[in-house]
């Protein structure tokens, strides 16, 4: 269970130019929240060693986290990680194989909740990608408004090499920033983008050296709104996304993922996978 701790800081985060900055952090093992007490700005920091890969646990902290980042009205939110060469793995392979049937379904009703916070929110959302993106990892990074990557990583939907059908709700993720043409290929290759590919097709808006440039361009995007009144930014964000968010009907989806990810070759194909990741 998630329980905020709201204490006054100094912040480490973002070196000296921010370090006089007094913060509020609302913090656990897994996710830790920080909010800039000058530009208000709340930086939500994935902390699961070795590769943020999103368990049960981790998308609950992520969840009440976005919770916290929408009730203290903060100015925006910034996704980052706290490992240094994975933003995140995506999902957690371990709870989709040789799953228990409860957790599972937890497991993927967690993920929709995250995604529906997150695509969905009225804050203003950027991704510091200070490492590799993956499936899920791509997933949360393109739920955001803007994204700035560190060089020579890579990002993408892969679900297709892994023998997995990436669901509507990703694609439409992806449709809402790349042309469709571009989409359906990617999608159908399963391909990972350089991050300099992405930065050429758009997937990704800034590509800087360190996570510290990357936290201050993502902070700049967010200050690009400090003048627009917040509802009716909100209201504008959330209907150009209202198609997507809609799409999902999250029922069906839940069924269609059960049934799917109990499918013996699906099992087989997740099995071999997970094994090719730890003889790698
Ligand atoms: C309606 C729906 C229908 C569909 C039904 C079917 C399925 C539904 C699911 C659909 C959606 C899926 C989305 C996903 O997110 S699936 C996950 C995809 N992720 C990946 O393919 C990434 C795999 N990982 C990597 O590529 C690399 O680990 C890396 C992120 C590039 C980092 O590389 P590196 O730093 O070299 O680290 P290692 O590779 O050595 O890994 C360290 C450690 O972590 C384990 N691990 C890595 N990724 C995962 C993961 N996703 N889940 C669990 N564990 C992971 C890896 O095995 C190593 O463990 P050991 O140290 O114990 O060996």
């Amino acid at each position: 269970m998630f329980l905020p701790r709201i204490v006054k800081r100094m912040s480490p985060l973002l070196g000296s130019r921010m370090s006089l900055n007094a913060c509020r952090f609302a913090s656990t093992d897994l996710v830790r929240t920080e909010v800039d007490d000058k530009t208000g700005i709340a930086v939500v920091t994935m902390n699961r060693k070795p590769v943020n890969s999103l368990n049960l646990e981790l998308l609950r902290e992520l969840s009440s986290a976005l919770d916290a980042v929408e009730k203290n009205k903060s100015r925006g939110m910034i996704l980052a990680s706290s490992l240094d060469t994975v933003f995140s793995a995506g999902l957690d392979i371990t709870e989709m194989y040789k799953p228990d049937q409860a957790r599972l379904k937890d497991f993927w009703t967690t993920l929709q909740e995250v995604w529906l916070k997150l695509f969905g929110s009225g804050f203003p959302t950027a991704a510091a990608i200070n490492g590799h993106a993956p499936a899920g990892g791509c997933l949360l990074a393109m739920s955001c408004e803007y994204r700035v990557m560190r060089p020579n990583l890579t990002i993408g939907l892969n679900e297709t090499q892994l023998g997995i059908v990436a669901p509507s709700w990703f694609m439409s993720t992806m449709e809402n920033i790349l042309p469709r043409r571009e989409v359906e290929l990617a999608l159908t290759l399963g391909k990972m983008f350089s991050t300099e590919k992405a930065h050429e097709i758009g997937l990704v808006d800034e590509i800087v050296d360190t996570k510290e440039e990357a936290l201050a361009k993502c902070t700049e995007f967010i200050q690009l709104f400090a003048r627009v009144p917040r509802e009716a930014r909100a209201l504008t964000k959330q209907s150009f996304r209202r198609e997507a968010l809609q799409k999902l009907d999250r029922d069906q989806d839940l069924q269609m993922f059960i049934y799917l990810v109990n499918q013996p070759q699906v099992q087989k194909g997740l099995g071999l996978y997970f094994e090719s990741l730890k003889k790698k």
